[in-house]
């Protein structure tokens, strides 16, 4: 069995209870982990608090809290491979997905140790005389830190790697779904030797442990990575003790093509940017908004080429598209094209379960596109979160940027065409995180990462994302001190 670990000890749920984890493409057993509950959550809170209130690491200097992080990234950097199979086994996406997982997630380790110690403050210019004004940035606290199951490892490194970097102490809580990466990167960060009670992993479902951190008075940051509705729970939750909270959410992305773009590009990206890991992506480029004089040969190429795509198991090389994360995720992607199709879309291709035979122990779902799309409909403006794409038409850049933007969401999109003006003035008027010219779907740690709108509050990765697992202190010093005699 998998154990939590607090405190520097790997331990059991008090309760004793276990959950046993499920492979999506033939929902064999593949583990049986710890499952934690608020008691358990209590006590590595209790263990992070001491760590942070009575323990050295916030005060270690920057440098080496640098190098233990940058050890962190050697060590990931060794069990690549097994740390690539276990995300695939655990998601169902191919590993070669999860190899280039593991690459960025090493990078963004050795990213923010780089940064660790680069913030020599700011000295101000104080406009009183006979005295200093620095500005120095100190960690938060005790973060609670609460990831998804769609990119397990990488959501979390967005987070532990930054928080250490800045010398707070956390507590994590993975999805209860795809706990094992999470997992074996806290035994990892032991064998690093990050001090006990620094890190802290505790595994079970959101509204227990998650609910737990998120109202708790000894959690000083919450920060958060998963759906809008949860995130609107966990935002009243840390309203609590008024914690610092950084929200990542969903999206609807829309990508809008003219027709000047290239159009081998444009048909391919469009294709990546919502094909890989079967649409479970927030920035899934799911909404085509396409210039009305290339719509037919748009679609024709499209569906020709969504045909192709092979779909099985992640450990098989052929395979371009594996399942969906369980059981009751499908039934909400079957239920999300059924709504769309009685709102009158058209399946151009796919909008069915596969009736392949070897497929039938996944939860399988066909690359679909759905033509004939106006943005009023559900399957346009809600987040699917599977391998479904819209397509809808615009006959002005206007209208392209009026569409793209009508939305509750703003957390990534693209703009191609080979008219660079025409480019800048979308990105210009387009509200959201991420705008990618000619490209979907990329991002890297010097780069912030966030959403506009009901996407999320905060950014993470880049300098940014240093800053939000930091206070900023005035420090004022008077250099010739004598009474002021007002009183
Ligand atoms: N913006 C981003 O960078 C980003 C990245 C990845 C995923 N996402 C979003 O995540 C969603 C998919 O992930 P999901 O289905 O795991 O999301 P989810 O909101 O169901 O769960 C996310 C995490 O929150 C926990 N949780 C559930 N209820 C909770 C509660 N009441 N209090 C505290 N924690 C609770 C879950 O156990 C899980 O660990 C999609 O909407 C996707 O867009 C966003
Ligand atoms: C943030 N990202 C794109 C890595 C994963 C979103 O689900």
């Amino acid at each position: 069995m998998k154990k939590m670990f607090m405190n520097g000890e790997w331990v059991a749920a008090c309760s004793g209870e276990t959950r046993e984890i499920i492979n999506p493409y033939n929902q064999e057993v593949i583990a049986t982990v710890a499952e934690g509950n608020e008691k358990d959550a209590t006590l590595a809170i209790a263990a992070a608090r001491e760590a942070f209130d009575h323990g050295e690491w916030s005060h270690w200097p920057a440098r080496d809290r640098g190098k233990k992080v940058h050890d962190i990234a050697t060590l990931i950097e060794r069990d690549r491979e097994e740390l690539a199979e276990l995300e695939s086994l655990d998601t169902g996406k191919t590993v070669e997905e999860s190899r280039v997982d593991m690459d960025d997630i090493a990078g963004v380790f050795h990213y923010f140790a780089e940064m660790a110690d680069k913030d020599g403050g700011e000295i101000i210019a104080s406009p009183i005389p006979n005295a200093t004004s620095r500005v120095v940035h100190e960690p938060v606290g005790v973060c609670g830190q609460i990831t998804p199951w769609n990119y397990p490892l990488l959501q979390a490194s967005w987070k532990l790697a930054p928080a250490l970097a800045a010398g707070n102490t956390l507590v994590m809580k993975p999805s209860e779904i795809t706990p094992l990466t999470s997992v074996k990167v806290f035994e990892l960060m032991e064998e690093a030797g990050v001090p006990a009670g620094v890190v802290n992993l505790v595994l079970g479902s959101g509204n227990s442990v998650g609910a737990k951190l998120s109202a708790s008075d000894d959690v000083d940051l919450i920060s958060f990575t998963g759906g809008i509705e949860t995130g609107k729970r966990i935002m009243q939750a840390a309203s609590s003790n008024v914690k610092n909270l950084a929200l990542e959410l969903g999206g609807k992305n829309p990508n809008i093509i003219f027709a000047d773009a290239d159009f081998d590009t444009a048909v391919d990206q469009a294709m990546n940017a919502v094909f890989f890991h079967a649409g479970q992506i927030c920035s899934a480029g799911t909404r085509l908004i396409v210039e009305e004089s290339m719509h037919d040969d748009f679609v024709r190429e499209l569906v020709k080429r969504v045909k192709n795509i092979k779909l099985g198991s992640g450990f098989d090389e052929a395979t371009q598209m594996g399942p969906l994360i369980s059981k009751e995720h499908l039934a909400k992607v079957v239920d999300y094209v059924e709504n769309g199709k009685k709102e009158g879309a058209t399946v151009a291709v796919g909008g069915e379960k596969p009736d392949d035979p070897e497929l039938q122990h996944g939860f399988f779902y066909l690359p679909t596109v759905l033509t004939n799309c106006t943005t009023d409909m559900s399957v346009v403006q809600d987040e699917g979160f599977g391998p479904v794409i819209t397509v809808e038409t615009f006959a002005t850049e206007e209208e392209a940027i009026h569409l793209a933007n009508d939305s509750i969401y703003g957390l990534a999109g693209g703009v191609f065409t080979n008219d660079i003006a025409k480019a800048q003035r979308c990105v210009v008027k387009m509200r959201m995180g991420t705008v990618w010219i000619n490209d979907v779907n990329l991002y890297f740690p010097q780069a912030p990462w966030g959403g506009f709108k009901q996407s999320g509050i905060g950014r993470e990765l880049g300098k940014t994302g240093l800053e939000e697992y930091q206070e900023t202190k005035h420090i004022f010093r008077n250099l010739k001190p004598e009474p002021a005699n007002w009183f």
